[in-house]
Formats: C-alpha cells, sequence, structure tokens
C-alpha cells in the first residue's frame, strides 16, 4: 500500500462533484477520486499544489487534453476536462480516467517483483500504446512505474501525456522522463521534438523493473538479464535487452518490441490483490473464483475471430492433425530482434498454445482474471511483426489523411485532426489486387462501414485462402490492433508458404453506431467462419478445421488512403442505438 506523503491541503470543494479517497501524490498534485453527481461517473482529479503558475499548470494541462483529444486507445489514461473552483485562492484540476487498481509503482512495492507471464501482461499494451502514439507523431516521454496504471480487471492503462512530444516541437524532451527509466543516452538535438526510440527504452527499462523489482542501470554495471532473472523467458530477456541497447539504432521499434515480448512467453493475469486499496478489493477481478458468466463467456467468443485461424492452436477437434514445424529463418530488417523470428516461428504451434481460447475457457473458471486480466492480449490485439511503420527516428511531420469525401449525405461530426500517419502505407502489387473479384472491390470501396466491412471480411479471407498476404495489408489499418492480431498467423503463413484452402469468414450482421464520423466508425458484428484445410506448398492437407462458432464482436475501422480499414476488434458490448436481436424495423437477424 502506498506511503501518503504530507497532504498539501484538505479535501478539495469542487462543485458538482462528491470527493472520495486520495489516492496519490505526485511531485506537484494530489490525485483524489470523485463521483460526479449529474452522471455518477467516477474519475480522478489531479489537483495541482498552489501557487500554480497562472499559466504554466493550465497550459500543460490544456496541451494534455488538446494531445488526449486525437488520440483514442484502450490502453491510455483520457483526460476529460480542466477543472476551475472557487475554494480559497482558486483549486485547478485535471479530470482523468480512474484506474481503481493502482500504478506499477505501488504493485511492485507490494510484491517485489512480477512473474514473467504477468511481465508479459503489463508490457506488452504498454508497448503497443506507444507504437500508437508513435505512429500518430507522438512520444510519450515519460514512461515509468508510476505512470502505468490498472483497471479493476489488472487491465495497464498508460497516463501522463504531460510531457509528451508532438513531432513539430521545438524543445527537445532533455529532461523529461523519471530516473532510472528515462534513456541514458544524450537527447538528439538535431530531433527535438519526436523521438520514439527513448520511449523504447523506457518501457524496457520497465520491463527490467517488473522481473528484478528494480531499474535498470548503466549497460556496463548490469548483468545480463538471464542472469539476474535465471528464469527469464530467453526470448523476453533478448528483447528487453534490444530495448535498452545504447545504440539507439539497435533498438526495436515499439510495436516490434510489443509483438516479440507478446510471443516470448504466456501472458498471465496480474495480481493486484496485496497492492490495491481495501475499498477497491470487491471490485477487483483477479482473484474470484467464480463460475464462468455470460460476460466473460462473450469474451472468450471473441477468440473465435482468431482461433479459427490458428491451425494447432484451436478449441481442439478430432480432425487436428499436427503441424509441421516452421523452418527457422532469419530475422530480416532492422527491427527484427534477435532470434524473433526463427524462434518465435518454432514455437507457434506448441509453446503458444496457452494463449488459446480454448485455455482461455479454462482458465476462467480458476481465474476469472485469466480472462478479465488479459484478454485484450490474447484476444489477439498483439503480435504486431509484418506491418511496422512510423519507425523510430521519423520525425519528418507526414501528411495527414486526406479528408473523406463519401460520407453518404449524414451529418456527421467533423473529422478528427490526426497530426500524423505512418510515412508510407503499404500497397499490395497491381497483381494482387487484380485477383480480387469485382464484387468485393464494390464493397471494399463503399463508403458505407457496414459495407465496407463485408468486403473487408471478404478480403482477410481471400488473403489467407490463396496465401497472397499482401492483401491484408488492405485489410488491416498499418500498425493497428487488427493487423497486429493477424500478423502471428499471416506471418507463419508466410514462412511456411501454407495456405487455408476454403477459410471464409462471412459477417452475417453489421451495424453501424450512430457516434461514428467520417474518419472512425464503430460496427457492431457477427461473424461465422467455414471448415478449412491448410494447405502445404506442395498442395497436401495438414491440418483441417472445422467450421467456427459464431462469434459477436465489434470493429472499429478506420479511413486510410481513403478506404476503410479495420483497426481494432473490440467486445461485443451493445452500441448506442443497436436494434435488439431480431428487430422488426430493421429486419436484422437475431445475434
Ligand atoms: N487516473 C488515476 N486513477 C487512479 N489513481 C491515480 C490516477 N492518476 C494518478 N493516480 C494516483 O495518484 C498518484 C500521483 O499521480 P501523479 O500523476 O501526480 O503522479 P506522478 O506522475 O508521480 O507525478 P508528476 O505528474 O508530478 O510526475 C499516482 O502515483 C497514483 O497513485
Amino acid at each position: 500500500m502506498e506511503e501518503l506523503p504530507e497532504d498539501s491541503g484538505g479535501v478539495p470543494e469542487v462543485p458538482g462533484y462528491d470527493v472520495g479517497r486520495r489516492l496519490g501524490r505526485g511531485g506537484s498534485a494530489t490525485v483524489w477520486h470523485v463521483i460526479e453527481r449529474s452522471t455518477g461517473h467516477e474519475y480522478a482529479l489531479k489537483c495541482f499544489d498552489r501557487p500554480f503558475s497562472e499559466d504554466g499548470t493550465e497550459e500543460g494541462m490544456r496541451r494534455e487534453l488538446r494531445i488526449l483529444s486525437v488520440l483514442e486507445h484502450e490502453h491510455l489514461v483520457r483526460a476529460h476536462a480542466v477543472v476551475r473552483w472557487p475554494d480559497g485562492d482558486g483549486g485547478l484540476g485535471l479530470l482523468l480516467d480512474y484506474a481503481p487498481g493502482g500504478t506499477l509503482a505501488e504493485l511492485l512495492a507490494a510484491r517485489g517483483r512480477l512473474g514473467a507471464g504477468e511481465a508479459v501482461t503489463v508490457l506488452t499494451p504498454v508497448a503497443q500504446v506507444l507504437a500508437y502514439l508513435h505512429t500518430r507523431g507522438f512520444a510519450h516521454g515519460d514512461v515509468s512505474p508510476g505512470n502505468v496504471l490498472f483497471t479493476a480487471h489488472g487491465k495497464p492503462m498508460l497516463a501522463d501525456l504531460g510531457v509528451a512530444r508532438m513531432v513539430a516541437d521545438v524543445v527537445g524532451p532533455a529532461e523529461a522522463g523519471t530516473a532510472g527509466f528515462r534513456d541514458p543516452v544524450p537527447t538528439d538535438g538535431a530531433r527535438a521534438g519526436l523521438q520514439p526510440e527513448r520511449d523504447v527504452y523506457s518501457v524496457a527499462a520497465l520491463g527490467w523493473f517488473c522481473l528484478t523489482g528494480s531499474a535498470p542501470g548503466p549497460t556496463r554495471l548490469r548483468p545480463p538479464l538471464s542472469l539476474a532473472v535465471p528464469d527469464v523467458p530467453p526470448d523476453l530477456a533478448a528483447a528487453l535487452e534490444a530495448g535498452l541497447s545504447e545504440d539507439r539504432q539497435e533498438r526495436p521499434s515499439a510495436a516490434v518490441l510489443a509483438a516479440a515480448i507478446y510471443r516470448s512467453a504466456p501472458a498471465d493475469p496480474v495480481d493486484l490483490s496485496v497492492s490495491v486499496h481495501p475499498e477497491v478489493i470487491p471490485r477487483l477481478l483477479t482473484r474470484r473464483s467464480l463460475p464462468v458468466s455470460a460476460g466473460e463467456r462473450r469474451i472468450a467468443r471473441l477468440h473465435g475471430w482468431f482461433r479459427s485461424l490458428r491451425p494447432g492452436r484451436g478449441a481442439g477437434n478430432a480432425t487436428d492433425r499436427p503441424v509441421p514445424a516452421r523452418p527457422a529463418h532469419p530475422p530480416v530488417g532492422r527491427h527484427a530482434l534477435p532470434g524473433a523470428a526463427s524462434s518465435a516461428g518454432a514455437r507457434s504451434g506448441l509453446r503458444r498454445r496457452p494463449r488459446t481460447a480454448a485455455t482461455v475457457m479454462a482458465l476462467a473458471g480458476v481465474v476469472v482474471a485469466g480472462l478479465a486480466g488479459a484478454w485484450w492480449i490474447l484476444g489477439g490485439k498483439s503480435g504486431q511483426l509484418v506491418v511496422v511503420h512510423g519507425l523510430p527516428g521519423h520525425t519528418a511531420p507526414a501528411p495527414s489523411l486526406p479528408p473523406p469525401a463519401d460520407t453518404g449525405g449524414t451529418p456527421r461530426r467533423p473529422a478528427p485532426t490526426i497530426l500524423a500517419v505512418p510515412e508510407q502505407v503499404p500497397e499490395t502489387t497491381a497483381a494482387a489486387r487484380a485477383s480480387v473479384p469485382a464484387e468485393l472491390r464494390d464493397l471494399l470501396s463503399a463508403a458505407d462501414p457496414a459495407a465496407a466491412a463485408r468486403g473487408l471480411a471478404g478480403l482477410r479471407s481471400l488473403a489467407f485462402s490463396s496465401g497472397d498476404l499482401r492483401l491484408l495489408d488492405e485489410v488491416n489499418a498499418p500498425a493497428s490492433g487488427a493487423a497486429a492480431a493477424d500478423a502471428p498467423i499471416s506471418t507463419r503463413l508466410a514462412e511456411t508458404g501454407h495456405r487455408l484452402h476454403g477459410f471464409s469468414t462471412t459477417l452475417t450482421r453489421a451495424f453501424e453506431s450512430p457516434g461514428s464520423d467520417p474518419a472512425r466508425a464503430l460496427l457492431a458484428v457477427t461473424a461465422v467462419t467455414t471448415p478449412y484445410q491448410e494447405l502445404n506448398a506442395a498442395g497436401t492437407v495438414v491440418a483441417e478445421w472445422p467450421a467456427g462458432d459464431e462469434v459477436r464482436m465489434r470493429l472499429a475501422l478506420i479511413r486510410v488512403h481513403g478506404a476503410w480499414r479495420i483497426s481494432e476488434i473490440l467486445a461485443d458490448e451493445p452500441l448506442t442505438g443497436e436494434p435488439s436481436p431480431g428487430d422488426p424495423l430493421t429486419g436484422e437477424p437475431g445475434g
């Protein structure tokens, strides 16, 4: 439990909010749990110490709000508003998402160190959210144990974009960061703003911290991680050592690091029970042994989308046949990690088995956190390998996304400003495009995201069934969760030369949320997958797979170069305005 230093003042009285317990104390602010009276929503209110500089503090908060207003990621703590209240000299605070699970710093203070599987659960999404920031033209600048928070489900959230840098920033980030987690290599003065490789160092240092209980220290003074923690999985040690490299060119991008960490060991739920405030314990899902609820079953069904694509790693069936071991290939490209391609490949059939839906279901009966704490990883939103853009060192402002021309005549909110997109979005070759049937092309170019989603499901099916994996570049948004989800299987197929004969996923239902806008659409979909066979290059059947269960989920689509692409795959919570199953007005089939 956190030892709080002296309070800098009493409980603030903030009109419109009930102020609860003090959550913590930082360098310049005290954070309180508050409940908005009108909505009942819980928030964390970061109240700055007085005297705050009139311009400086408020401008800093508004800057964080501006940055966060163009970002949306499930592992990013959002800031909602700057709040001022008439309390003595006046109070000033930043209203944030409330993370009841406390910080990684508090967790390690209570636990000493984490197991490798828990470290994977913490580090993969942190590296993923950094990859997300980097491809959008931001660097975080202060990735540290105090800025990694947890939801009550044990889901890690990255907080504090107060020192984030943008591509166009003219001030260097030299002093930003937390001792022990700050890149020790001097800032590149020529690239004042965005220096994503500094974040990569910090997340690797976070990994060292999770596994050893202390920050890594200078290279010459620290032992190899595999000596410091003899039971650390070798690939996890290699990934973190690469991230800590003093030669920035040797560091992987955040996306590659996320994929390497994800592949290095099965993810385990994070046990927060010893570190959270007693008030929070009843809300934790991490240590409750419960029967599997409908919600948890829904989460597990999400895995169907991926499970059906994972020969040798599915839910299991009588016709499973062994898939031959993959040949080892040398790592490709400057961002490949030592051993990543070969060892990940060799493991893909066996060592990753613990992350299958079958195991998720098994875990659910014992430790609910097996689902609630790690499903976003297990659900496949990681494993980015082949589609990596916005590489470290990319500083030139990239063009904004083109304004969408096809809004379907519906008045919509203006598109968010996206400050930078990846330098180069991959294009499939003309030959690959030519193989796409005309009716599929029509769907893919549709302005209506629901129609486009059907086309995207069709194109994805074509990519896996034909073995022309270049087509996936036009299915998933670059560096997105969806691309990361498909990366492990597409990489494996590319390396083995196998294809999934007869594989086809069809969306039997696709419904667009009214809250969508021209650049981003949220859809509720139901997907079914045909039975299929995995064929090797000679056309011999190496495995057979039955039809997948019907899967309900939400797809986030974004516009990339004028066309819809899948960005994220989310749990199937009902969307605002979603017709009930079997709605007689829409004629939609029930889910
Ligand atoms: N969104 C949140 N939800 C729950 N607790 C939070 C939240 N934000 C901060 N806290 C708690 O408040 C403490 C102080 O937060 P703060 O952001 O001020 O810390 P800091 O990052 O260490 O300080 P500084 O911003 O000066 O670097 C954290 O260590 C954490 O325990």
